[in-house]
């Protein structure tokens, strides 16, 4: 069981280690295209493995796709991180290059793989790679949810001074300031969460997990890594372990949500076919509202993509 991670830069290399650690696969590739790089972090890490007790072999490779082969799950990390004052979308005319060339190397050497996307703009950035891999959408999906959820579902266990295990959460839509966390579908250990906390706060703190990527950017200077790179790791293991998991997934829409032809984050149900079920809500208004405004700014960064020469 292989698992390739392309992109050994923040987020690649946790992403990385948390596989390793956690003996998600025997064998852990990383790739990047900045000599030696690769080789390094994973023979750092696998110097760890007699401290931390794990066999998962973990090797490193500069742009050789040979080493990838026969891979179950390959994650894209490869791409330029914003810095401060830079939305995701200013990424675009860097990565939809990076993405697809990393796309189609990818699905030369492993074309039965599952491919998780996770740079960014991530809607955009999916879409990218599903079009180079002319793969089934089922196979092609992003990360954005499991990360955006865990900011929104941290953030109320600071509040509520409760357990995070204990908070369950969903959220919709796509990777940037309009996504839309659902207070109507949170619960803290069964309870609604609005019967545990007031509007104005639980207001808030969905502003604030709307712009949690860019609460790191500016602490930073560049994009976070530990949380991307532990969510895009449980997505790797839901797939490798069929664990059938529900996730929200930066998935492929044809009539979903009333949607065509586009990629957005929706709840699905994650295991080794990939999203083997997108789950419909029965949305209100208002939250229907949110869905169509947070897809209407995907499809501006996609007429970007659409008019790009790469
Ligand atoms: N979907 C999400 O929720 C998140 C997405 N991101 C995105 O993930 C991407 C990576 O972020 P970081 O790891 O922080 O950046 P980073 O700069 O630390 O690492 C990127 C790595 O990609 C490598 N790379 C560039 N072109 C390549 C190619 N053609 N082939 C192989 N490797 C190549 C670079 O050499 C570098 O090591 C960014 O686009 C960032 O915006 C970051 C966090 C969360
Ligand atoms: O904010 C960024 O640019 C990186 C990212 O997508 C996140 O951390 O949510």
């Amino acid at each position: 069981m292989k698992v390739t991670v392309v992109g050994a830069g923040n987020v690649g290399a946790t992403c990385a280690n948390v596989l390793a650690h956690n003996e998600v696969a025997n064998e852990v590739v990383l790739v990047d295209i900045k000599e030696g790089v690769a080789e390094g972090k994973a023979l750092d890490m696998w110097e760890t493995s007699p401290i931390n007790l794990y066999d998962s072999r973990i090797t490193g490779s500069t742009n050789d796709y040979e080493k990838t082969a026969g891979s179950e799950v390959v994650v894209i990390t490869s791409g330029i991180p914003r810095k401060p004052g830079m939305s995701r979308d200013d990424l675009i005319a860097t990565n939809a290059g990076i993405v697809k060339s990393v796309t189609e190397n990818v699905v030369k050497h492993s074309p039965d793989a599952k491919i998780v996307v996770v740079a960014n703009p991530l809607d955009v950035m999916t879409y990218q790679a599903f079009l180079s891999s002319k793969k089934d959408s089922r196979e092609v999906f992003g990360m954005a949810g499991i990360l955006d959820t865990a900011r929104y579902r941290s953030f109320l266990a600071m509040e509520l001074n409760v357990s995070p295990k204990d908070i369950q959460a969903v959220l919709m839509g796509g990777h940037g300031d309009t996504m839309v966390p659902l207070p109507r579908y949170t619960t803290v250990g069964g309870i609604p969460v609005t019967e545990l906390i007031s509007k104005e706060k639980l207001d808030s703190i969905v502003e604030r997990t709307k712009f949690g990527g860019g609460e790191i950017v500016k602490l930073l200077g560049t994009s976070a890594w530990y949380a991307p790179g532990a969510a895009a790791a449980q997505m790797v293991e839901a797939i490798v372990k069929d664990q059938k998991r529900v996730f929200p997934v930066c998935s492929w829409l044809q009539g979903e949500y009333g949607m065509k032809d586009l990629y957005l984050g929706v709840p699905v149900v994650l295991g080794k076919n990939g999203i083997e079920r997108i789950i419909e809500l029965d949305l209100n208004d208002d939250e229907k509202g949110l869905l169509e405004d947070s897809a209407k700014s995907v499809k501006s960064v996609l007429e970007v993509l659409d008019g790009m020469d790469i």
